[in-house]
């Protein structure tokens, strides 16, 4: 067995919101979540809007340190001893792409100065003209039509693969990758999820995948994590979770992804009822999350402390 690039082991995050008028609010985005990826592979986290996921990917990118638990790479703690070498070694191999790519890209600088900043300073054989011809064939696109463009001069989907190029550009090991489908058109989401499954398969990359959108998840990545309210409902291989899940919460989450194959009026008469259940599963697996049980090899699903009695 391998062991794990990226661990959370009972990771904990707090926010204190202070209104302007009123007392401060604690927000807990995260509750005790543990959860590994290894090299070469991916993990998805999948939930509704606020249940925590970019909030986990914010945590490993260091964008703040978690209010209880550890995040390790390779083994190392990620908060704590590092020297300022091991600190820009993580920094490079740890790498997000976000959803939106005009946001993460400066609208006033070609293709070839956003990437041939990491390339000099990441090193590497070769000269340097050479190496950003390559790393934007790695990511399919044409350097010759490509390297002087602005950003705005490209597609959302080539936006999207400089992003991704950028991260080979600085020696990524783990991309943290935020929805970075779900602003491009349907006709290439499928694309630029190909070139990430590829980056995976053929440079050893891993990924901490965030959507919203399940079957996604099942096309990039090995295991899927299910959140809800800050805390992991059910973890493990993709195909189980998606297919057959354990968790109520994950059969609501599931059970509400579109089937085209259903009439958008079918059922009218069922929403009540099915909403109302919908609020009962929703407040059963916000409670706290006592431990999980092990239903298959690599399979976990969560209970909450009377459940397991
Ligand atoms: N900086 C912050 N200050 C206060 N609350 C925050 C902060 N960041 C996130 N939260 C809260 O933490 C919870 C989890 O948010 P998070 O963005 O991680 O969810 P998400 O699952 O990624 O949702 P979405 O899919 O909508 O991005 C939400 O209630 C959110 O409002």
């Amino acid at each position: 067995m391998t062991a794990p690039l990226l661990s959370l082991e009972g990771v904990s995050k707090t926010f204190h919101v202070r209104p302007v008028l009123g007392a401060v609010r604690r927000v807990e985005a995260l509750r005790n979540v543990t959860l590994s990826v290894d090299p070469g592979r991916a993990l998805a986290l999948v939930g509704e809007s606020g249940s925590g996921k970019s909030t986990c990917g914010r945590a490993v990118i260091r964008h703040f340190e978690p209010s209880a638990g550890t995040i390790r790479f390779r083994g190392e703690d990620i908060f704590e001893g590092w020297t300022r070498q091991g600190d820009r070694a993580y920094l490079r191999a740890v790498q997000m792409v976000f959803q939106d790519p005009f946001a993460s890209l400066n609208p006033t600088h070609t293709i070839r100065h956003h990437l041939e900043r990491p390339l000099r300073l990441h090193g590497g054989p070769g000269d340097l003209e050479a190496r950003l011809r390559g790393i934007l064939s790695d990511v399919e696109l044409d350097p010759a039509t490509t390297l002087e463009k602005f950003p705005h001069q490209l597609s959302g989907g080539q936006r999207q693969r400089v992003s991704f190029a950028r991260a080979l550009a600085v020696g990524a090991e783990l991309i943290v990758a935020d929805e970075p489908t779900s602003m491009l058109d349907v006709s290439i989401r499928k694309s630029v999820l190909d070139l990430m499954r590829r980056l995976k398969e053929e440079r050893n990359i891993a990924f901490l995948y965030i959507t919203h959108d399940i079957a996604t998840a099942h096309y990039i990545a090995e295991e899927t994590a299910v959140m809800f309210a800050g805390q992991v409902m059910e973890r493990g291989p993709s195909d189980a979770v998606i297919s057959s899940p354990r968790h109520a919460y994950s059969k609501l989450l599931i059970s509400a992804v579109p089937d085209p194959a259903r009439r958008f009026d079918a059922g009218a008469d069922d929403a009540l009822a099915f909403t109302r259940q919908a609020e009962a599963v929703r407040a059963s697996a916000a409670r706290p999350v006592a431990g999980y049980r092990e239903v298959a090899p690599g399979h976990f699903v969560a209970y909450a402390e009377a459940e397991n009695a």
